[in-house]
């Protein structure tokens, strides 16, 4: 079967996991995403540097956290704007986000074009699952693949995921983008010798 075909049945098995997964067992998972990615970005003080995140509806590995976090470490964060073509915004501290598309939290713009996605060093992407060889299974809209091609050279592609949405390779076509980080709530792998 085309890897296009397989893709909905995939989708369709993990939105079904994640509708079981309780309020609770979120925020345990959500709570270990958040500590292991800010180990990883937050080294050194992040005062003015730049990561593209998205923001989470519920029933998604959570960012909310992550964003409050990375704003008090001095991060500026990019997050998606659902207008016709693909945008990006800065999320500003105080401001809340406001439900949009498909429920998803947004911030009140200005849009900066899609293209804004190449002020960060690091892009934190949604997926429903992703393969240890650095295949991307996202929602299916595109979106994803078609601002990745905007982003810095060398900017690596972090996804955040449940354990059981890894597997070793999922269905990917020639326009997908590949994963350099994936962290779950118990691992964080770098692959493609990243
Ligand atoms: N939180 C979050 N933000 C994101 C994404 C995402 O997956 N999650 N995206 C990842 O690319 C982009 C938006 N793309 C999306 C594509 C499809 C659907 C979706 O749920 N579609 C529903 C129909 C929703 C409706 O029409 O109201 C569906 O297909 O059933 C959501 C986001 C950018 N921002
Ligand atoms: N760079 C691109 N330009 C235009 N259309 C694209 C591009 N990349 C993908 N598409 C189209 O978007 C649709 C969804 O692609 P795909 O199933 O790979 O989405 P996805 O990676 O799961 O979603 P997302 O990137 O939003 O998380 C496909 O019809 C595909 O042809």
């Amino acid at each position: 079967m085309a890897a296009t075909a397989r893709k909905d049945p995939l989708r369709a098995l993990i939105s079904q996991q994640r509708s079981l997964v309780t309020p609770r067992q979120w925020a345990d998972e959500d709570a270990a995403r958040t500590r292991s990615t800010l180990r990883l970005l937050c080294p050194e003080p992040g005062e003015g540097r730049v990561v593209a995140l998205y923001a989470a509806r519920p029933g998604e590995p959570g960012t909310a956290l992550l964003i409050e976090r990375l704003a008090r470490e001095g991060w500026r964060i990019l997050l998606p704007l659902l207008k016709r073509a693909p945008d990006w915004a800065w999320f500003r501290d105080g401001e809340p986000l406001a439900p949009g598309w498909a429920g998803i939290p947004q911030p009140a713009g200005p849009g900066l074009g899609a293209d804004a996605i190449a002020l960060a060093e690091i892009v934190v992407a949604p997926c429903l699952a992703v393969g240890l060889d650095g295949t991307r299974l996202g929602t299916g809209g595109g979106w994803y693949d078609r601002v990745l091609p905007h982003r810095k050279p060398g900017a690596k592609v972090l996804v955040l995921a449940r354990d059981e949405e890894v597997f070793d390779t999922v269905p990917s076509e020639p326009h997908d983008i590949g994963v350099d980080i994936v962290v779950t709530q118990t691992t964080v792998r770098n692959l493609r010798g990243s």
